[in-house]
């Protein structure tokens, strides 16, 4: 069975395993020991609430409890633009209109905000490329939103997802080329690498103040704008069935859409009824997500329920891997 569960500095290998798989796009997750050793030591303390709610970054890890192996993780940073802020690019339209050369038309521009200040971000999902089919995408990417339900108070009233750019065959990512690597002037990756592994007090000094004009940058960069990438297609789509969607703020980067939706109307959230779980045979009850009722030792797994006597019957290998007793409030999405 595979089991959602928290993670802390005891995942460090498993991790840094994942950083390499995952590969150098994969921008949440670099691969650097103390990096990701940070990143698991406040996943800890986030858990069992050692930390401010506003600081707390969960990292979950989805573990095949046979093997004992960690087929992938994902995370929700409960607010993000806290210790510095965080940087989109908004796309506005601004109109123009001249009565002397009869002239009215549209420009667009690219403008520097902080609107995400403060929201909570689900993001950083990955899975083993073996595990990408079956439901554990699903499984891990639902638990996140079964971990706000437990506890809402602790997380924005608005969440956010920001999807990774646009990038062409041969590699190259055209919004970083034609608008935002005039700024910054590194390489792509160098500069991506930076935001995880530094304060992120360059994006400060050099991310440009003043509006853009979109029709000003080269044809490749403006089609990149708010283009997700192939391999983000299937996490849009995930997104969009919890009710995501595009908030019109774009990453300074790569140009990737960031979508949001209100807390409280996140499909699983909704659909999410807290009840006692009783240990036994569901029979051949439908699959549900199961998860534990509180935010430390948060577990979730996907099991058989059947609803009876106003209980959530499951068998013993959920139980044991929920870590819950029979009678111990369990919260199920329908
Ligand atoms: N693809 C990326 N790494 N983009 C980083 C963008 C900067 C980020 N939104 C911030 O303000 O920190």
């Amino acid at each position: 069975m595979l089991v959602v569960r928290p993670a802390g500095p005891s995942d460090l290998g498993s991790l840094m395993e994942l950083a390499v798989l995952s590969g150098r796009g994969f921008t949440s997750l670099p691969e650097d020991e103390t990096t990701l050793l940070d990143r698991l030591t406040l996943s800890e303390a986030s858990f069992t609430g050692a930390i401010a709610p506003r600081e707390a970054w969960y990292t979950l890890m989805l573990e095949d409890m046979e093997t004992g192996r960690i087929e992938g993780l994902c995370g929700v940073r409960a607010a993000v633009g806290v210790s510095r802020p965080h940087f989109s690019f908004r796309v506005m339209t601004l109109a123009q209109f001249s009565s002397a050369i009869g002239t009215r038309f549209d420009h667009q521009a690219l403008v520097l905000v902080n609107e995400c200040a403060g929201w909570t971000e689900v993001g950083s999902l990955y899975l083993r490329p073996e595990r990408r089919s079956g439901g554990a995408g699903s499984l891990l990417a639902r638990s996140r939103y079964m971990l706000i339900g437990v506890d809402r108070p602790r997380f924005s009233e608005t969440v956010m997802a920001e999807l990774r750019g646009y990038f062409s065959p041969d590699g190259t990512c055209p919004f970083w080329e034609g608008v935002a690597s005039k700024f910054f002037r590194l390489p792509f990756d160098e500069a991506d690498h930076m935001v995880m592994s530094t304060d992120g007090q360059f994006i400060l000094d050099l991310a440009p103040r003043h509006p853009i004009y979109v029709e000003l940058i080269p044809d490749a960069a403006h089609q990149a704008i708010g283009k997700v990438h192939v391999e983000g297609e299937a996490a849009r789509a995930m997104l969009e069935n919890e009710g995501f969607r595009g908030s019109g703020l774009v990453d300074i980067f790569d140009g990737g859409p960031t979508y949001s939706v209100p807390r409280d109307s996140i499909t699983t959230i909704q659909r999410t009824v807290a009840l006692p779980c009783a240990a036994g045979d569901p029979g051949d009850a439908p699959e549900l997500l199961v998860s534990t009722a509180s935010v430390d030792g948060f577990r979730a797994v996907r099991a058989k329920v059947r609803f009876e006597d106003g209980r959530a019957m499951i068998g013993a290998a959920a139980i044991e891997a929920l870590r819950v007793a029979p009678g111990e409030m369990v919260r199920v999405r329908q």
